[in-house]
């Protein structure tokens, strides 16, 4: 049997790869890869007992460290001039046309009339309904918007805007240029950023950092199940449900804020 490669087949072999590819600027991507995020990417499952694999994927983390950190200068050179500001977070689903909606805008106005810069996700819904407010009372109003799998712009409120591909480097952003989280109702997003600022509260990775959930028909069940079964069973300390304050009024939200203040 010929161990010489058939050259017709490596030209096969070849043109599969090129027909499987494609080019954005000098990234070549595979087909397969098309449509994934770039924090879909770095998560992804590789089969362990894959050994090539393996080896591509270390070569691949190792230069992803690289542009990690450059999303970190370019989050941090972007954000270096904001003065005072909060983070309000909030549904992406919600509809212009709901109450809802416009409480994000008074809440956002609110804050940007006490002088407050209001940073978001960026995206539709409650984003983009604070930043409007923020836009409206003529404070800076800033949306730190993520690549998703389909194609996003940041809200037409935003004044300064960034993209970013990690989500953990965008989350940094959040906690790090904010001296309070506002929480507007929302799905499992503005949960997940709800609990990484109480975990971060609670470990006293940041201090003096006020959490503001608007809208005590909506955030009571939760306190309540916080209260009865997490506090009640030993989860969490009654004293850590004080990391909370629930309010309706906008007026409250940078009452709140200023009372933790020093
Ligand atoms: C699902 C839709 C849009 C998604 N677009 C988003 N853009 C920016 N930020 C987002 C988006 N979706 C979630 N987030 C972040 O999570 C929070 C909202 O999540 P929830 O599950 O909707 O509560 C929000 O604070 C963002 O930081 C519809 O077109």
């Amino acid at each position: 049997m010929s161990t010489t490669p058939d050259p017709a087949a490596a030209t096969a072999d070849e043109a599969e790869t090129e027909a499987d590819t494609c080019y954005v600027g000098p990234i070549r991507i595979r087909r397969d890869q098309q449509g994934k995020t770039t924090d879909r990417r770095l998560l992804e499952w590789i089969d362990p007992r894959d050994a090539a694999r393996r080896s591509d994927r270390t070569m691949r983390d190792s230069w992803r460290v690289l542009r990690i950190q450059s999303e970190f200068v370019a989050g941090f050179d972007a954000m270096s001039e904001v003065a005072e500001a909060v983070t309000v977070f909030g549904s992406a689903r919600l509809h212009p046309e709901s109450p809802e909606y416009s409480l994000g805008v008074r809440v956002g106005r609110a804050l940007g009339e006490a002088g407050y810069a209001v940073i978001t996700g960026g995206g539709p819904g409650a984003m983009e309904a604070a930043n409007q407010g923020a836009h409206q009372a003529g404070a800076q109003s800033i949306g730190l918007n993520i690549e998703l799998p389909f194609e996003q712009g940041l809200n037409p409120w935003v004044d300064l805007g960034m993209n970013f591909r990690y989500f953990f480097v965008r989350k940094t952003m959040f906690v790090k240029y904010a001296q309070a989280f506002v929480c507007l109702p929302g799905g499992m997003g503005t949960l997940d950023e709800l609990f990484e600022a109480l975990t971060l509260v609670q470990t006293k990775k940041v201090v003096r950092f006020p959490i503001v959930l608007v809208g005590s028909d909506f955030w009571g069940g939760l306190l309540d199940w916080m209260r009865d079964v997490l506090a009640a069973r030993g989860m969490i300390s009654p004293e850590d449900l004080d990391l909370l304050t629930v309010v309706d009024d906008p007026d409250d939200v940078v009452a709140a804020i200023e009372a933790a203040t020093p």
